[in-house]
């Protein structure tokens, strides 16, 4: 695992869609799991203007989604997926067909987990998946006490996701389940990106790093991972 602080939220998002860019000149028809949330959007930014200026092509890419709220889809706003759309899919023109996202309205979320299990198995594994942490140390929707063997699976939201996942929606919206990926999908992906910003999260990310590897912190994972950069802004790396 490295770990690595950023002056700025901006210089953090620039080296990360830099070495995301990186990734995909190296192979063009990467596999890729973005999360969405507020900490890639800066990222996602530039890796929109890096493709819109002729420095990198997404055309070949296949994009999985991370997670989603149970009984939200893209055209909500505040479901995972519209900011996606919003932020990446839309400027940089991805073709449907790239995409693989939980249809988190399915009447049967079980079969949509094995959809995109087989989605990823089917293209070799996930190169590289960027992820965030949760103010309880969950990564996407894996919270605390989930166990690290699980692929896609349907989550119950602890109280603490509920209430931080308002930020997202203009009004009151009740949430009680997420679908996922995995964290054994984190394990198995060929690289990990676990992005953190801000004062809030200085908490956490010191557990999660410095902390034992636990499913009571889902994040504490990443320490296992031979392939993981921890990327920081300098407040969410205060405590370590
Ligand atoms: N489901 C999302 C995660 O995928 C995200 O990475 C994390 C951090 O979000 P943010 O970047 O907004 O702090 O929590 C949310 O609940």
């Amino acid at each position: 695992m490295q770990v690595q602080t950023f002056a700025s939220y901006e210089d953090l998002s620039q080296h990360t869609a830099e070495h995301i860019a990186n990734r995909v000149r190296q192979k063009p028809t990467a596999t890729l799991c973005l999360a969405s949330g507020e900490t890639p959007i800066s990222t996602f930014h530039h890796l929109v203007t890096l493709a819109q200026t002729g420095q990198v092509d997404f055309s070949q890419c296949t994009f999985i989604g991370l997670d989603e709220w149970v009984g939200f889809g893209p055209e909500d706003e505040g479901s995972c997926a519209y900011y996606l759309f919003r932020d990446l899919f839309g400027p940089l023109n991805i073709n449907p067909n790239q995409i693989h996202y939980f249809n988190a309205k399915s009447i049967d979320l079980p079969a949509e987990c094995l959809r995109t299990d087989a989605a990823i198995a089917e293209r070799g594994g996930l190169d590289l998946i960027l992820v965030g942490i949760g103010m309880n140390g969950h990564i996407a929707l894996n919270e605390p006490g989930t166990s690290f063997n699980l692929y896609a699976h349907v989550s119950e939201l602890a109280e603490v996701t509920v209430q931080v996942g308002q930020k997202y929606f203009t009004q009151a919206t009740p949430l009680s389940k997420g679908i996922t990926l995995g964290l054994r999908h984190l394990m198995e992906a060929r690289e990990v990106i676990l992005m953190a910003s801000g004062s809030r999260k200085a908490a956490v990310i010191r557990h999660a790093l410095q902390g034992p590897v636990t499913e009571d912190l889902p994040a504490s994972i990443i320490q296992q991972h031979p392939s993981a950069h921890v990327w920081l802004d300098a407040e969410a790396g205060t405590q370590l």
